[in-house]
């Protein structure tokens, strides 16, 4: 197998296979070898991205003559011009191809290989790979590229803090390898903005839209090589279909594949969804700081450029008077928008057109990546259900804007509540939002005393959780018990039975009160449990602005910005109700606040203290976050439920395919791995936890097992769902 990771005369080898050796290295710990490989393949494939561009753009270049041949032909010879055309285009790629890359690298890598790459996974192996081998700047700029795109990876969150303390890694190292040009230039053009540089601002995004412009052609280039596959349940093209409807197919999953590039551009990596209309609203940055900066004609031209998006934008319009009107913005060069802009728009609308055509004729589905496509492109057919879905959007954004909001959970605050001693301490109307509660009177101090009891038995237990820091900040000390490890706590005899059965005991008393408060539509089922104390870390407050826990949803992913929240992992999406039940108000700050959607304007705050339970709907209708502990210890029991066992199964089901994808995670692992990857799916799911046994522990539907021998003792991660 070595023989073929050697280049031959210079061409490029699969990318994959030197992934793979790269990883299969990092499992043996030959740690120079997978820095090598894993390197290799990074590389490998960004040359593979710039060939296919290069042979991109050298074949349509010379197909430039081929539009005569095509417009000459007619009636029945037309679709032989058109075959001979795409087989003349498939030969130029061939030969383009085959001059650079070896044969076995031009075929498409598999849909794994192209996750692992997207989401910067061999960052992740190799700032493990060169912290091993001592070389830390190395190891952290590669902490950095992978936590860039994978902004709520704990563990890499916690290495970056630790390299920064360290002594001989300077700022310079915490740079992101594969940073985009476009970002670079579109945060120093907003930097440039806010201390009113005009010059500067003008360059930077000058700059931007041309490298959008490139980084959109190298996306599209791309399409017909690597991401054309039929994926599993977006294939489009099986079934009996003739030769035409198969040929169509084909040619359109190239053209949707091409339009969605205008949203992989405009997605920073990290984040879920792309900013909309990114290059007209570059366009708009880019005329008014030209003008600003005095540059009257590319003003003009980039104001002209925006209205090819927006024809008719008014203010736009009037923006082109006021710059023709000023002295030097009126020259025969600024007459016509930028030429590129124009071929963009120009062919984009080409493309739309298509593929409208085959949404309302061929039945094929397609995402319009663009606000900005006019009315006149949508098949009248589809008009009806094109402006429904728009008004929608419209809706659901002025929605977000709008003061009091829906919550779509199914709750309905203001049922019974039966349990005598319990009484309602505020409601939605004094908390300022929709299906939230604070009761009181929910344990007794007795209670709140053993539980917080089993906190300490916990902590002292040291087995990892004792000094743990926190995750949301380094000023606090962070604990975490589960049920289960209660009751192996107890097992060990390290607390009373009683006392692990009174965790158990008390999530029953929550789960009943708040299906009755909140009425429930059916049964809530647990999803999690688990006691939490934050510790102020002594002599480190001074001057702190942060928080316990910063502003989030729980489950779904908040966007402040735009007020969106995203029910995806790795948000938890099936906790329908929270549940946080205090234990104790001898500690300084740590209160609870709920906020608006843009995560800042504070509703309600409560302050904890035994026995004081809050219940809220999980949903993006209650943000809410923790201030800062700033001395003492503040113990929760913090509980989550849903409404849909099946739904539960499907989640779990879902995230073990996400692992059996990635055949290198069944290898076994270094403990720093191991570690790595259980704290990681620790941290954030409900359903993975660590155990360290002697024997197999049963475990979940085919869900993955991971085994490592460290010291003699079997470790195995293994992945179980809710309290087992
Ligand atoms: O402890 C609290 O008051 C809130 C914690 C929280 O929001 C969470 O764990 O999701
Ligand atoms: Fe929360």
């Amino acid at each position: 197998a070595g023989a073929l990771l050697e280049p031959v005369g210079g061409q490029l080898l699969p990318y994959d296979r030197l992934y793979y050796s790269g990883v299969r290295a990092y499992f043996t710990q030959e740690w120079d070898r997978a820095a090598e490989f894993l390197e290799r393949s990074i590389a490998t494939r960004a040359e593979l991205l710039q060939v296919r561009r290069g042979c991109h753009d050298q074949c349509e270049a010379a197909a430039a003559g081929d539009s005569a041949r095509l417009d000459s032909a007619d009636g029945s010879l037309w679709d032989l011009a058109v075959f001979g055309l795409v087989q003349r285009r498939a030969e130029c790629l061939k030969f383009c191809l085959e001059q650079r890359v070896t044969p076995s690298a031009i075929p498409p890598v598999s849909l794994d290989i192209q996750y692992e790459f997207t989401n910067r996974n061999p960052y992740n192996y190799l700032q493990v790979t060169y912290y091993k081998l001592g070389r830390l700047e190395k190891a952290v700029s590669a902490a950095q590229t992978f936590f860039v795109s994978n902004p709520s990876h704990l563990e890499m969150r916690n290495n970056l803090e630790k390299y920064r303390r360290m002594k001989g890694v300077r700022e310079e190292a915490f740079f992101d390898r594969e940073k985009e040009r476009h970002w670079t230039l579109h945060d120093s053009g907003v930097l440039a903005e806010s201390i009113s540089d005009w010059p500067r601002a003008a360059e930077a995004w000058r700059e931007c839209v041309n490298e959008t412009l490139a980084a959109t052609e190298d996306c599209r280039a791309n399409c017909a090589g690597e991401a054309l596959q039929p994926s599993e349940e977006d294939n489009q093209l099986t079934g009996t279909k003739g030769l035409y409807e198969r040929a169509a197919g084909l040619s359109l999953q190239l053209l949707s594949c091409r339009q969605s590039c205008v949203s992989l551009v405009a997605t920073r990596p990290g984040r879920i969804s792309p900013i909309e209309d990114f290059l007209p609203s570059l366009l708009e940055h880019l005329h008014l700081a030209e003008f600003k900066a005095g540059a009257l004609q590319g003003a003009v031209m980039s104001v002209r450029a925006y209205l090819l998006f927006y024809p008719e934008d008014p203010e736009t319009l009037s923006n082109l008077q006021l710059y023709l009107r000023t002295p030097g913005g009126s020259t025969p060069e600024s007459a016509q928008p930028r030429e590129d802009i124009s071929r963009y728009v120009h062919r984009s609308l080409l493309e739309k057109k298509l593929l409208y055509f085959a949404m309302e004729n061929l039945g094929f589905k397609f995402t319009d990546p663009d606000l900005w496509t006019p009315e006149s492109v949508i098949p009248e057919s589809l008009h009806e259900s094109w402006r429904a879905e728009k008004e929608k959007l419209d809706e659901r954004q002025a929605e977000g804007q709008r003061e009091g909001e829906t919550d779509d959970s199914g709750f309905y605050a203001g049922g019974p509540i039966t349990l005598p001693g319990v009484s309602i301490t505020m409601d939605d109307a004094t908390l300022n939002g929709t299906n939230r509660v604070v009761l009181d009177g929910v344990l007794s101090p007795e209670e709140c005393r053993t539980i917080l009891g089993l906190a300490t038995a916990a902590a002292s237990s040291g087995d990892g959780y004792r000094g743990r820091r926190s995750p949301h900040t380094p000023h606090e000390k962070f604990q975490g018990l589960t049920v289960l490890r209660a009751l192996r706590l107890s097992q060990d005899g390290l607390v009373s039975a009683a006392e692990a059965q009174l965790l158990y005991d008390l999530g029953e008393r929550v789960r009943s009160l708040l299906q009755s408060y909140f009425r429930s539509p059916s049964p809530l089922y647990f999803s999690f449990t688990h006691l939490v104390c934050r510790t102020a870390v002594t002599g480190d407050q001074e001057g702190r602005t942060d928080l316990s826990h910063p502003v989030h949803a729980d489950n779904c992913l908040l966007e402040p910005d735009t007020r969106q929240c995203w029910r995806e992992p790795p948000a938890f999406t099936h906790r329908d109700l929270s549940a946080l039940l205090y234990l104790n108000d001898d500690f300084e700050g740590g209160d609870l606040f709920f906020t608006d959607r843009d995560a800042k304007t504070v509703t309600a705050v409560v302050s904890p203290q035994c026995g004081r339970l809050v219940g809220f709907s999980s949903g993006p209708v209650n943000p809410h976050g923790v201030s800062a502990v700033t001395s003492g210890r503040r113990c929760a029991l913090a509980l989550w439920f849903t409404l849909d066992r099946l739904h539960r199964d499907m989640v779990s089901r879902k995230q073990c395919a996400g692992l059996h994808h990635r055949p290198e995670n069944h290898k076994a692992m270094d403990h720093t791995t191991l570690r790595a990857y259980t704290q990681q799916r620790h941290d954030q799911t409900d359903y993975f936890s660590v155990q360290s046994v002697h024997q197999p522990v049963v475990h979940c539907r085919g869900c993955a097992e991971f085994r490592k021998t460290i010291n003699n003792t079997d470790h195995y991660v293994i992945m179980y769902q809710g309290e087992l």
